[in-house]
């Protein structure tokens, strides 16, 4: 009988069951499965993160490749690639992640996580998005899972599927906030992680220099990459309807319909690669609760403060035990945004009325806000501002993870506990079988529809899209 060309099991490799014995299953993501793994020559617990989808275990080992030297990034040991099969990345193996020590905290720890511990996990975190955008890398899915936690309290930073280079004059400004010409941003390619030709197999480590390529052939290799994810579409029809699912796993040509009035606000990412000289960025990333409202309302002209909106909700669910804004559907998530913001106008985020999407679905007017204190009472004006530091309609005024980590919050009583005292879970709960109905359980989200559940708000048609009453 004929083998496949494309294996889709790391069992049947040679390559790397010559050098690791593979262990159970421990994750599955939108485009991966991960296993644990032992490195044969010194016992190494590792992780083994197959990835069927060529975009995504580029970007992955691109953006490990610059950022080796965090000691809050995940490390990546070696990859395994070559033309016919998909990526395996042998990572450092970590045993538990932010989610599930913030649903533990909820169900079992009786006052919660203590603010020293609180701060610990903030800075660990803020080191790794610094990290992130000090080497012009925005990660587009900062979410709480996606936050590795190893079994002495070291966090960090994983999944790096959907994370983008970019290059653009003034980046290295700690300030970030330069306006972004779309014109003027360049991708920075690594040649030596694009699969050779022939049939080879290829090997690499995260400690390879980091290298440039002319135009040219980055232009040409992203033909080879717009090909290559035409063949891997029918990797896309495996796709979750989830609130807390990386967005790119919910958007499916199957899921834009002909006459869907949010169309406009949907694209793929080979459309992206394809349009990586023009600078335009996909909106179409991340996962919902953490999108930043400019993704939310199509924006492709982004930069790394979305992640800064992510960092607002990891934080403000790492005081209250539950998701800041867990909407059931894009449009959903805005209005629980705006129910907390007020409306996106001009006057607080200047600029707006300029994404795509803007003019397309307009909000009746929120008269009365209820504003971040109702999301988090009990909690002190110190913390408070610190959410309202990163959660402010205007990319620009987000603080940058360096400016929070002199910011006098996480340098004052309590201190952050040294990483030694931090409660660490002992599981994985992603894992384990969700208690259905919990707010926290983000995988009990089925609904990625935007009018599904939303009978409660009056939607008319207007000349100019749809407008919204709420109740
Ligand atoms: N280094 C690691 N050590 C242990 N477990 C890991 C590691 N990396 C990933 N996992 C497990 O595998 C799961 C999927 O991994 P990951 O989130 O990186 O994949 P993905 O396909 O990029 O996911 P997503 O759909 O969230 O974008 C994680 O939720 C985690 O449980």
């Amino acid at each position: 009988m004929d083998l496949p060309s494309r294996s889709w099991s790391i069992h049947t490799r040679p390559e790397i069951i010559q050098k690791y014995e593979i262990l159970e299953r421990v994750g599955a993501g939108a485009y991966s499965d991960v296993y644990k793994g032992r490195r044969l020559s010194d016992d190494l617990i590792v992780a083994l993160k197959e990835i069927h989808d060529y975009q995504s275990a580029f970007r992955e080992i691109e953006a490990l490749q610059v950022l080796q030297s965090s000691p809050n990034v995940v490390v990546l040991h070696e990859y395994f690639w070559s033309e016919d099969e998909d990526a395996v990345l042998v990572l450092e193996f970590l045993r538990t992640d932010l989610a599930s020590l913030i649903k533990d905290a909820k169900r079992n720890w009786e006052d919660g996580i203590s603010g020293g511990e609180i701060k610990r996990w903030m800075v660990q975190i803020l080191h790794a998005v610094d990290a992130c955008h000090r080497n012009s890398i925005v990660h587009r899915d900062l979410k709480p899972s996606n936050l590795l936690i190893s079994e002495t309290g070291v966090l960090k930073l994983a999944d790096f599927g959907q994370a983008r280079i970019l290059i653009e004059p003034g980046f290295d400004n700690p300030h970030l906030h330069e306006p972004h010409d779309p014109n003027q941003v360049t991708i920075i390619q690594h040649a030596e992680v694009i699969p050779e030709a022939d049939n080879s197999h290829q090997e690499g480590s995260g400690n390879q220099e980091r290298g440039t390529m002319s135009k040219e052939e980055y232009a040409s290799d992203l033909e080879d990459l717009k090909a290559k994810s035409s063949i891997d579409d029918i990797d896309k029809e495996t796709n979750f309807h989830d609130g807390n699912a990386s967005c790119l796993a919910t958007c499916t040509t199957s899921d834009i319909e002909e006459d869907d009035p949010f169309k406009g606000s949907y694209y793929y990412e080979a459309e992206e690669g394809g349009d990586d000289t023009s600078g335009k960025l996909t909106s179409c990333v991340g996962t919902r609760w953490f999108k930043a409202p400019e993704l939310l309302y199509g924006s492709t002209n982004y930069g790394p403060e979305i992640d800064l909106w992510s960092l607002g909700c990891i934080f403000a669910e790492l005081f209250s035990l539950e998701p800041l804004f867990p909407g059931s559907s894009d449009i959903d998530q805005l209005s629980r945004i705006f129910s907390v913001l007020g409306n996106l106008t001009e006057e607080n985020s200047p600029g707006c009325s300029k994404y795509p999407d803007y003019g397309i679905i307009s909000f009746n007017k929120v008269e009365n806000p209820v504003g971040l204190e109702a999301c988090l009472p009990n909690h002190s004006p110190d913390e408070l501002l610190l959410v309202k530091k990163l959660i402010c309609f205007d990319p620009a005024s987000r603080a940058t993870a360096m400016e929070l980590l002199h910011d006098k919050y996480l340098n004052e009583e309590p201190l952050p506990v040294p990483v030694s005292e931090l409660r660490v879970p002992s599981t994985n709960h992603a894992q384990d079988e969700g208690s259905p109905g919990e707010c926290c359980d983000y995988k009990d989200m089925d609904s990625d529809s935007d009018f599904e559940e939303f009978s409660t708000f009056n939607v008319t048609t207007t000349n100019a899209g749809f407008s919204i009453q709420f109740p």
